[in-house]
């Protein structure tokens, strides 16, 4: 179980009281994820999500809540953060910060079809048109400057075949990230993380997306390029489905038209997309912190990926 500050109901009865929520009835660990603690808190108000963050400070944090409290504000669906007394999201708990969030119904959908899909390009084109007059600004912490900073610390444990892709990726997207194609697109806060198991179904309804604490300032195409990188893949060969990329692509284009310079730089990004997992799986199967119990994923996968993606021409964009 991936809980690395371990939160019991007691420490929480007096802790709670600065909450709008009533008495604390019942808290359980959440054994999924590998980012932070969590846990699901039944008050006498209702369900909510408990955090306590495990390396996000304090001074990053609030644009990671004022975002999603934005996007909520404005019919994106994504937990909701509860304030405080005094208005404050974020708080410490044990010495971290920690948040409070509204509950999401429903569960993931770790086996999409084309109509889930269409879901997800829907939503996540309405969430970067929403966040575009969000005030606060904040790098993606796992952009370029990260990718660059990484690489050197996971090379040594690498195959010759595997530092081999590594060093050139790495300077395909330098290259890529200096042209004047990737400077003109469009950007704003995009989610960045937006994986099956970060969204919430009920059946064919989408009732939310939440994990939010990869967001930062990026190219929308990028978020577009994570999300179909895992949504619209045959997960044992990392190849794409054809019938769900179009379903994902085709609902986000009707909400928000690409680009032609977006066609241009999609199968880059869909590269970039992949090399920015690989090089975080590797950091945390390599160079792992504690934590009570903890499974890193498999950065196999995502080197498949990135190995098919520079192999095969990327699909139309629209
Ligand atoms: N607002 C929410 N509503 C309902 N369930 C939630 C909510 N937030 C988190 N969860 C549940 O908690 C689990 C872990 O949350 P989350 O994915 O945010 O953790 P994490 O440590 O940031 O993980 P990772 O970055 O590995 O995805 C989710 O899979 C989901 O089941
Ligand atoms: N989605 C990431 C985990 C961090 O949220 C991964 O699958 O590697």
């Amino acid at each position: 179980m991936a809980v690395f500050t371990p939160v019991s109901l007691d420490d929480i009865r007096q802790w709670i009281t600065q909450f709008p929520l009533g008495q604390p009835l019942a808290l359980k660990g959440i054994p999924s994820g590998i980012e932070n603690s969590n846990f699901f808190i039944t008050t006498e108000r209702g369900e909510y999500v408990l955090t306590v963050f495990e390396k996000l400070t304090f001074e990053q944090l609030p644009f990671y809540l004022n975002l999603m409290r934005h996007l909520a504000e404005r019919g994106v669906l994504v937990p909701a953060p509860i304030a405080n007394a005094d208005g404050a999201l974020i708080v410490a708990l044990h010495g971290k910060p920690a948040s409070i969030v509204s509950k999401l119904e429903g569960s993931s959908q770790m086996a999409p079809q084309p109509a889930h899909c269409a879901a997800v390009g829907a939503m996540l084109a309405r969430m970067h048109l929403a966040a575009r007059d969000f005030p606060l600004q904040q790098d993606n912490l796992r952009g370029l400057a990260w990718w660059n900073a990484t690489t050197p610390e996971v090379l040594p444990f690498l195959s010759d075949s595997n530092a081999h892709l590594l060093r050139a990726e790495m300077h395909f997207q330098d290259a890529f990230a200096g042209c004047a194609t990737y400077k003109t697109m469009p950007r704003g806060p995009v989610h960045a993380d937006l994986f099956r198991n970060n969204v919430m179904f009920s059946g064919e309804r989408l009732t939310g997306f939440f994990d939010f604490y990869f967001a930062g300032c990026d190219s929308w195409l990028f978020d577009v390029a994570v999300t179909v990188n895992d949504w619209c893949i045959d997960v044992a060969s990392g190849v794409l489905d054809a019938a769900r990329v179009r379903a994902l692509l085709d609902a986000y284009h009707a909400v928000r038209p690409f680009g032609a310079g977006e066609q241009t730089a999609w199968q880059p990004m869909l590269r970039a997309a992949a090399l920015r997992f690989w090089l975080s799986r590797l950091y945390d199967f390599h160079l792992p912190r504690e934590a009570e119990m903890l499974t890193p994923h498999d950065p196999v996968h995502f080197e498949r990926i990135l190995r098919e993606r520079i192999a095969t021409p990327a699909p139309e964009l629209f």
